[in-house]
């Protein structure tokens, strides 16, 4: 699927086309320049999704964790990531395979660690509050 988000208020709406269009997918990898709006995206899934939890960037912490309806969803940011073995040291194979959706950002950290069958969404800058939505299930 391709989208424009041409104004902050779309998000909501683009949100739930990516969840149709991931249909019982449960992992998410997010490509994007630093503002490119993961994290801004990510909340706006989470809201549509249920979770009331505060959502933010879990750049310190690399995974949050917020409860939702549809189950608990892991909130990934790979950016201060140092090595892939690091990723493993926080359990991130048994949050990978646990069935419940997981939203990365900063996926280039982590290229071995991709697993088969997800979807890949990219966010590009079009304009200073616009974007481009790109997501295909890899
Ligand atoms: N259409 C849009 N979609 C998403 N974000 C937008 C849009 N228009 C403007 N923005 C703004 O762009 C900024 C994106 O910041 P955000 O932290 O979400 O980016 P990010 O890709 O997660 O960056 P980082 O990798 O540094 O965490 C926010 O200030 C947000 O308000």
């Amino acid at each position: 699927m391709k989208q424009l988000i041409s104004a902050i208020d779309e998000l909501p709406r683009v949100a739930e086309q990516l969840l149709s269009f991931a249909n019982e997918e449960r992992v998410f990898i997010f490509y994007g320049e630093m503002g490119a709006g993961k994290t801004t995206f990510i909340k706006a899934l989470c809201k549509r999704l249920g979770v009331t939890d505060t959502v933010s960037s879990p750049t310190f912490s690399i995974v949050n964790e917020y409860e939702s309806p549809a189950g608990s969803i892991y909130h990934f940011d790979f950016y201060r990531l140092k090595n892939q073995s690091e990723a493993f040291d926080l359990g991130y194979e048994d949050y990978l395979y646990s069935g419940q959706y997981c939203l990365i950002e900063w996926p280039e950290k982590i290229p071995d660690l991709i697993p088969p069958r997800v979807v890949k969404v990219e966010l590009e800058v079009t304009d200073d509050d616009k974007r481009t939505l790109t997501a295909e299930i890899i």
